[in-house]
């Protein structure tokens, strides 16, 4: 019994990092579970009050009962859009299954509240990513605990279809005996067409294998690999539409996928093939394969989804004596939905005292957390601002790779911040450089993290935007931000990740002078000491103060008694002095003193550092 164990990190808003450990055994599902801790996704948030959660489909109570710890839970089903549109700005989050549809209006309606939709279950097609993306709004799934569910209803129907079973349970309950009419096929030594060898379908693969059928598969992006290893042969689309007797749908819709069983498709199958969709409707163009039906070319269907759900009264399809339906059953079992949990079994069979080995195979059997589980897991984390493992709409980052970066998250955001506000009127930042230094190779740096924070540094001073990595790049995009990397590579040690980031401003002026480099673009400069993040440069001036609290920067002509006077008027303000720190070009010549400060000075303060007769120019900046 092989133990996963994951790492979970933490970015709050102010983006500091904490680290836990947990450890959970292998999911029922042989196909590989996704390893939580290994892809991230960063969603700073910060939440003042408990959170309010709306849950519009029914959910486990497993999983409602998690949502309860941590927020207000509102379990508001069959809303109609204008009522969801009503509510959702109250909420901030959304859990969903496939019936609701989440569309632009939905994130237009929550007016920047909504930070996370969860759906429970694997297909997103219901909800509007790129809406989501453009709100800032993590969307997240719950991509395995229903998968074994899904499999086992494909069989179930690839079973019904090959014995009538549908139609000769409805003819003797009709009152009729017709034992000739509903002469089945049999499926041993028959060849089945897996679509999509992903999670589910490789699990109809393996369970078909054992009923005798010979399975090949068709997948573009399946690696060959899987295949091999449960000995099924993956071949072209064409391949599969002309050598299947039975073909069973597992791919996802997407704009690729859509309406990929048209007309041209069914002119290529076998006669006589018997089709069987546990995946979405809109990958069957619905008209298309009634037209095959009624010529014979397909034998048999059994649909389990359709383009609308439900199908109107009127569907042909559904009405069609060879059509077997059901309402979206795939995922639904009492163990995908609810909680069967490890912990469970093992206290329930404490009393039985049973070998360890036999309690490592039950334990092993039954470790279904379910979709309510995984998905409520999933949406509290986010809310948490915690790194969701199965966010669908932003970058991934694994967790190694956060952990060695975290301090450098601060830093760039913090970087982005005192740039921005050292633009002279604050706005008409269009071109901005970031430079990485580092030793380390090219290849050996992700730094999709640090350019989104500095995103987020340079735009949330200057705007009411909400920016986190999922909507970084959207939100630079949409106000004309050009950010540009470039990497410095060091000779040296490569154990630390980078040696300092540079962030520049063109073609802005500045409202601190000295803050223009001799590139004559607005230049800050930081490293990270001893895990804190600092300034070490602005314009041409070497300077160094822990990015922490707040800042002034004064240029004077370097002289004695210039700190002294400074420090004077912000101890009679009470203002704590953390840092402070003296660059100057040459002795006796110009200098910049940075300042860190505890507390904001008044605006009486900073007017007093103004008239001291050496101060040239200065600066007052939050970070
Ligand atoms: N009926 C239900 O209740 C139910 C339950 C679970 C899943 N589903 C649906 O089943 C489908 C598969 O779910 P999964 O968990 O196995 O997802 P998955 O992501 O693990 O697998 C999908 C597979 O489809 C493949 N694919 C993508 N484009 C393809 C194409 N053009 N041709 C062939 N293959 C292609 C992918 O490479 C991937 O391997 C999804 O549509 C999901 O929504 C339905
Ligand atoms: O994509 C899925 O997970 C399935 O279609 C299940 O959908 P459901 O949650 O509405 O049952």
């Amino acid at each position: 019994m092989s133990v996963i164990s994951s790492w979970n990190l933490t970015i709050s808003l102010n983006t500091t990092i904490s680290l836990s450990w947990r450890s959970s055994l292998p999911s029922r599902a042989s196909f590989p579970r996704p390893k939580k801790p290994k892809t991230l996704v960063v969603l700073a948030t910060a939440l003042g009050a408990k959170p309010t959660v709306l849950v519009a489909e029914k959910l486990g109570d497993a999983g409602i009962q998690l949502l309860k710890t941590f927020a207000n839970v509102d379990c508001s089903y069959n809303l109609s859009p204008e009522e969801l549109c009503t509510k959702i700005s109250l909420c901030d989050a959304l859990i969903v299954r496939s019936g609701t549809k989440v569309t632009r209006e939905v994130f237009e309606s929550a007016m920047g509240r909504l930070k996370v939709v969860g759906r429970a279950g694997v297909g997103i097609d219901n909800v509007d990513i790129s809406a989501a993306t453009e709100h800032g709004c993590l969307v997240v799934n719950a991509p395995t605990a229903n998968t074994i569910a899904a499999a086992e209803h494909g069989i179930a129907l690839l079973t019904a279809v090959s014995r009538n079973v549908a139609q000769a349970d409805a003819s003797v309950k009709a009152g009729k005996w017709e034992r000739n009419k509903y002469v089945g096929v049999s499926l041993v030594g028959k060849t089945l067409a897996v679509m999509g060898f992903g999670k589910v379908g490789s699990e109809v693969a393996r369970r078909a294998k054992g009923l005798g059928m010979q399975v090949i598969a068709h997948d573009p992006y399946a690696p060959a690999d899987r295949a091999r290893a449960i000995s099924v042969e993956l071949v072209s689309f064409e391949e599969a539409l002309t050598t299947a007797d039975f073909i069973s749908l597992h791919m996802p819709l997407t704009p690729a996928t859509s309406k990929m069983f048209n007309d041209e498709a069914f002119s290529r199958v076998k006669k006589g093939v018997r089709i069987i969709n546990v995946a979405r409707g809109g990958v069957i163009d619905e008209e298309a394969l009634l037209r095959a039906l009624d010529s014979g070319v397909v034998a048999q269907a059994a649909l389990d989804v359709f383009t609308e759900e439900p199908p109107p009264q009127e569907n042909k399809l559904v009405r069609h004596e060879n059509v077997t339906v059901t309402p979206h059953l795939g995922a639904s079992t009492t163990e995908a939905q609810s909680l069967y949990h490890l912990l469970d079994y093992l206290i329930w069979l404490l009393p039985f005292s049973l070998p360890l080995p036999s309690i490592g195979f039950i334990a092993l059997y039954y470790d279904q957390e379910g979709v309510a589980l995984e998905i409520a897991e999933a949406v509290v984390g986010a809310l948490k601002g915690e790194l969701a493992a199965t966010a669908v709409n932003a970058p991934m980052v694994p967790a190694e790779v956060l952990l060695e970066l975290s301090p450098y998250v601060a830093l760039t955001e913090k970087l982005g911040r005192l740039a921005v506000q050292l633009v002279a009127g604050g706005s008409g930042v269009k071109f901005v450089k970031v430079t990485y230094a580092s030793a380390r190779g090219p290849d050996d740096l992700d730094t999709r993290l640090l350019r989104a924070m500095v995103t987020k540094g340079l735009i949330e001073p200057i705007s009411s935007v909400f920016v986190n990595l999922v909507n970084a790049d959207f939100i630079a995009k949409q106000r004309g931000l050009r950010l540009t990397e470039e990497r410095i590579v060091l000779d040296g040690s490569p154990e630390k990740p980078l040696e300092f980031i540079q962030v520049r401003i063109a073609n802005v002026e500045s409202k601190f002078a000295s803050a223009i480099s001799n590139s004559g673009e607005i230049t800050v400069e930081g490293r990270v000491k001893d895990g804190k993040p600092h300034l070490t440069k602005v314009g041409s001036f070497g300077v160094d103060v822990s990015l922490e609290g707040s800042i002034v920067l004064c240029r004077q002509s370097d002289q004695p008694g210039i700190i002294g006077k400074v420090g004077n008027i912000l101890s009679e303000e009470n203002v704590n002095v953390n840092f402070m720190s003296v660059g100057r070009i040459a002795p006796g010549k110009q200098a910049v003193m940075t300042i860190g400060l505890d507390e904001e000075p008044s605006r009486d303060a900073l007017k007093k550092i103004g008239e001291i007769t050496a101060v040239e120019e200065f600066v007052f900046l939050k970070l």
